[in-house]
């Protein structure tokens, strides 16, 4: 016996036995469990519907030729309510003929009576294989459709609308496509949007993102491995390159991939050949790779950290996607666009937003107004909805911001001072008041911060200005 038949033998399966003849089911039941496997026994064709009421089985070992309700019928029965189950008939010699059809009807597999209860029990374990194949594949799809709901791609100022001509345009090619823009700018929409206004569509679009996972996994996701080639590979497992095939890879955070393997995905994208890890079987697969960086790839080019060859051949057909603050006149549409069915925002909060310059690009302004919709009252988002950065920016513009609360003739020092105290302020928020985190993202120690904090008197929830306090915090902060 084969490993995988081994394998196959080794599972407690959950049995339905639907037979007439006592003496058969109630040997046949006992010799299961003695198995190890979960069997419920029905005399009949109603009774087995009843109890598939309650129950779920993995298969149903059922005789053709019963008294009242037929095999035959039993497994239309079965089909008609949508019953989850793999089925093996049993017949005698005389009816194979029903047997074939019952095969036709979707049983998987057929024995003839009398038949050894080993043999049966084989039987039922590959149906048991098939019944979790199926499931699995049922899965894969689901994960794959949700996958695929694609979100618009919003905006139709110049820079929106040179983006989406070029999508147009380089949809239907099936070359590598290197997208590139800062964090939240929409790479992945972007991605989205190619593979569907490809011939690829219905196809699978599948993602990896390679910041996302430990450099040791990217390579088993990517490529897949066999079982037994590194502690915890316990099965084969193909990987995203394979299951793609077909259809559309979305390789996210490509300036992430470790340099151990990029010669391995260079070669995948050359003649569509690579192994799974810990196999020498060459495999072929047919995927379009588009991938996505924030990233300096030519500067990693230049520092040794990634190919040029690779970049060379990724870099096909380039679209940067540019930052929110180079096309401000779709904030308003994208405000729209992202406020819940109901709601509105109010003349000023909707300046203020419109005024912000947006570092986070449009993942951040999704945050604010999710944020905005949480806080605010009547379904309205007001100032007081926003965050700091966005209130002051606006402050500032109407003439009533810094220089207003420091007053007027205010040295240089003082305003920086104010744009320091608000930066942190802004980062905390952004980062949920947690210190460490903030800190890091300042780029200070998380001691100096807290300094910081107390020198503006922000250790508790509001931020008072204390202007006498604030002369040296500028050079703290950015020293
Ligand atoms: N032009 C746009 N139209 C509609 N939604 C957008 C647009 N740009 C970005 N988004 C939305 O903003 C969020 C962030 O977009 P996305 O994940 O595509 O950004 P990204 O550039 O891939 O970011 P990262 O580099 O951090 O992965 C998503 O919810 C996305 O739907």
């Amino acid at each position: 016996m084969g490993n995988y038949e081994a394998n196959v033998m080794e599972k407690p399966i959950s049995i339905l036995l639907v037979e007439d003849d006592h003496d058969f089911r109630d040997s046949c039941a006992r010799w299961m469990q003695r198995k190890g496997h979960h069997v419920v026994a029905a005399a009949s064709g109603a009774e087995a519907l009843a109890i598939c009421q309650r129950h779920d089985f993995d298969v149903g070992v059922i005789d053709l030729n019963m008294p009242g309700m037929s095999g035959i019928e039993l497994l239309q029965r079965i089909r008609g309510d949508n019953i989850d189950l793999e089925v093996v008939i049993l017949t005698g010699q005389g009816t194979i003929e029903s047997a074939v059809q019952a095969m036709k009807m979707g049983a998987s597999d057929y024995l003839t009576k009398p038949c050894p209860l080993g043999e049966l029990e084989h039987h039922c374990a590959l149906a048991h294989e098939r019944s979790l194949l199926r499931r699995e594949n049922q899965q894969l799809k689901a994960i794959l459709s949700r996958n695929q709901t694609v979100a618009r791609l919003v905006g139709d100022s110049p820079e929106m609308k040179r983006v989406a001509k070029w999508i147009e345009r380089i949809a239907p090619t099936d070359k590598p496509v290197l997208i590139t823009g800062e964090s939240g700018t929409g790479k992945e929409v972007v991605a989205k949007s190619i593979w569907r206004a490809s011939h690829l569509s219905h196809n699978p679009f599948v993602t990896i993102n390679c910041a996302a996972l430990p450099e040791t996994l990217v390579e088993s996701e990517l490529f897949g491995h066999q079982k037994g080639s590194f502690t915890g590979a316990t099965a084969d497992k193909p990987g995203l390159f394979e299951v793609a095939s077909g259809g559309t890879l979305f390789i996210d955070e490509l300036g992430e991939m470790p340099l151990s393997l990029q010669p391995k995905l260079l070669r995948v994208l050359e003649d569509g050949s690579m192994r799974r890890i810990g196999s020498h079987k060459e495999r072929k697969v047919n995927v379009r790779v588009i991938a996505a960086t924030n990233r300096d790839l030519s500067e990693d080019v230049q520092n040794g950290s990634f190919r040029e060859d690779l970049f060379y051949r990724v870099n096909v057909l380039p679209i940067d996607l540019p930052p929110l603050r180079n096309h401000v006149s779709d904030v308003d549409q994208l405000i729209d666009y992202f406020m819940p069915d109901g709601w509105s925002i109010d003349a000023a909060a909707r300046h203020a937003m419109n005024e912000h310059p947006w570092p986070g690009n449009v993942r951040e302004l999704i945050n604010v107004i999710q944020r905005a919709t949480i806080l605010a009252d009547n379904d309205e988002i007001t100032l007081d909805d926003l965050p700091r950065e966005l209130t002051h920016h606006d402050r500032k513009h109407d003439g009533e911001g810094i220089s207003h609360r420091h007053g007027v003739g205010d040295d240089t020092s003082d305003r920086l001072d104010d744009i320091a105290k608000d930066h942190i302020l802004y980062i905390l928020d952004r980062e949920n008041g947690n210190k460490a985190k903030s800190a890091r993202v300042l780029g200070i120690h998380r001691r100096k911060l807290y300094r910081l904090l107390e020198r503006y008197h922000l250790t508790g929830q509001t931020a008072s200005s204390s202007d006498n306090e604030s002369s040296s915090i500028v050079a703290d902060v950015f020293d």
